[in-house]
């Protein structure tokens, strides 16, 4: 078949027009609205709640695609080049692309291979995935699967430093290129989604797995916490929570009685709600390894993290999973980029398209992480579903610059932008 044309973008075109010939689909949809109702039409109510929900009446949310809408590209005509540059510098390493996979809790809500789907399909696309604490997965598995492919690692810093520097020699251990630590987590968001459906994937043991595996955690396991406050009524539901709780536990090598433990002492010991900049500073003697902050959205926090020695922010949200009512992360992102100085700063939060990532780099962002679109790209078709949706945002991407007349994602600026003063609203 003839090639109509060259770069990431018109050759995945070229595949799915000429495929449709033979009536082949692609497998995931490539909209991001149909793709969030073919993940919806997949996923039980309570996985796809979790997933899928935010805080509050998720203004946020709502706000972090408004900001997308309201920010216009600007194309120049007759600069165009015949291949675009994707890569971008960022912790001293060249990276093929803008793109990384951010890192998304409790995967197995969208798919029994969970994490380690994603991990594949991330190393087989060349794109970075972030491990999460709260991923279904241990770490040592997942780098497993991604041979030398660039992994980082997100941190949660729970109540016992002891397990957080154990999950960080981890990271260390596995190869991840840089520790990526959540500011914006440190209580759990008001989520009605999941409030309604009284369901938290943790208490049933799912999304626990880098704290199953943990040495550390687990020499903890034999020493009783306090009773919880509040016990779950003994109903046939307790039940079955109870039988799933115990499986897990078998395939972690836990006995029943040791996964309530632990089950019980992650609930207690998950967050710190009094995590502050002396932490940053000590996390910073911990690890060689780069650090970057995320959830930063206040300029303020910025020059913080600057004078503290971090390597680089990611502007976040937390996909408005957090506070309903806070800013658009888009809407941050050019105060953190002026006050961060030479700091690089990441962006996610709201990115579906290869448009959008485009949009933030020409913000300032040095690189983009996907999060809910990979999401629900495994939830409709597993390690493919994934590879697909970060072909087709790549895609999309290099014709975006092709047709603005950039010949370099880094090349990216506010010239690229409509000035917000002068803006037509959509
Ligand atoms: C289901 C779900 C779980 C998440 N879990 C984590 C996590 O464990 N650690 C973390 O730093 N961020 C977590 N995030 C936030 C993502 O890293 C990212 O900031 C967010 O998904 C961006 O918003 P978007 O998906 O709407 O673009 C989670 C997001 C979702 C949707
Ligand atoms: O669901 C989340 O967004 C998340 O990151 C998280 C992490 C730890 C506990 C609860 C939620």
């Amino acid at each position: 078949m003839t090639n109509i044309g060259s770069g990431p973008g018109r050759s995945r075109q070229t595949r799915v027009y000429v495929r449709g010939l033979g009536g082949e689909r692609p497998r995931v949809p490539v909209g991001p609205d149909r793709l969030e109702a073919a993940a919806r039409a997949k996923l039980s109510a309570p996985d796809f709640a979790y997933l899928a929900g935010g805080a509050g009446t998720e203004r946020t949310m709502r706000a972090n695609l408004a900001a997308f809408e309201r920010v216009q590209l600007l194309p120049r005509m007759l600069s165009g080049t015949r291949e675009r540059d994707l890569s971008v510098e960022l912790l001293g390493l060249t990276f093929p692309t803008p793109l990384l996979l951010a890192p998304v809790g409790v995967l197995e809500c969208a798919h029994p291979q969970a994490d380690l789907a994603v991990a594949r399909a991330a190393a087989q696309e060349g794109v970075p995935f972030v491990f999460s604490s709260q991923a279904s997965v241990p770490m040592e598995a997942c780098a497993k699967a991604m041979g030398d492919s660039p992994r980082l690692f997100q941190l949660y810093w729970g109540t016992d430093d002891e397990v957080t520097r154990s999950f960080v020699r981890r990271a260390e251990a596995c190869g991840a290129r840089a520790i990526v630590l959540t500011l914006d987590t440190t209580l759990l968001g008001w989520r009605p989604r999941d409030l309604d459906l009284g369901h938290l994937p943790f208490l049933r043991g799912r999304g626990i797995a880098q704290y199953l595996s943990d040495p550390l955690f687990r020499s903890r396991l034999d020493t009783p916490l306090p009773a919880p406050a509040v016990q779950p009524p003994r109903t046939p539901a307790l039940l079955r929570a109870g039988a799933e709780l115990a499986a897990k536990g078998r395939a972690f090598g836990l006995t029943p009685t040791q996964m309530r433990a632990a089950a019980a002492r992650f609930t207690a010991t998950y967050t710190r709600p009094d995590l502050g900049w002396d932490d940053v500073s000590r996390l910073r003697e911990w690890t060689r390894l780069p650090l970057l902050l995320k959830g930063i959205l206040h300029p303020e926090d910025a020059r913080e993290a600057a004078r503290r020695g971090v390597d680089g922010l990611i502007v976040s949200n937390h996909g408005g999973r957090q506070i309903d009512g806070e800013v658009a992360a888009l809407d941050a992102l050019p105060g953190v980029v002026s006050a961060a100085g030479s700091l690089p700063v990441l962006f996610d939060s709201g990115v579906r398209t290869g448009s959008d990532v485009a949009k933030a780099l020409a913000l300032g962002a040095r690189a983009v992480l996907l999060g809910r679109p990979y999401v629900y790209g495994l939830a409709v078709a597993g390690e493919a579903g994934v590879r697909e949706v970060i072909q087709n945002v790549l895609a999309e991407l290099d014709l975006t610059l092709g047709l603005l007349g950039v010949r370099a994602a880094r090349d990216l600026g506010p010239g690229h932008l409509v000035p917000l003063a002068s803006q037509t609203q959509p």
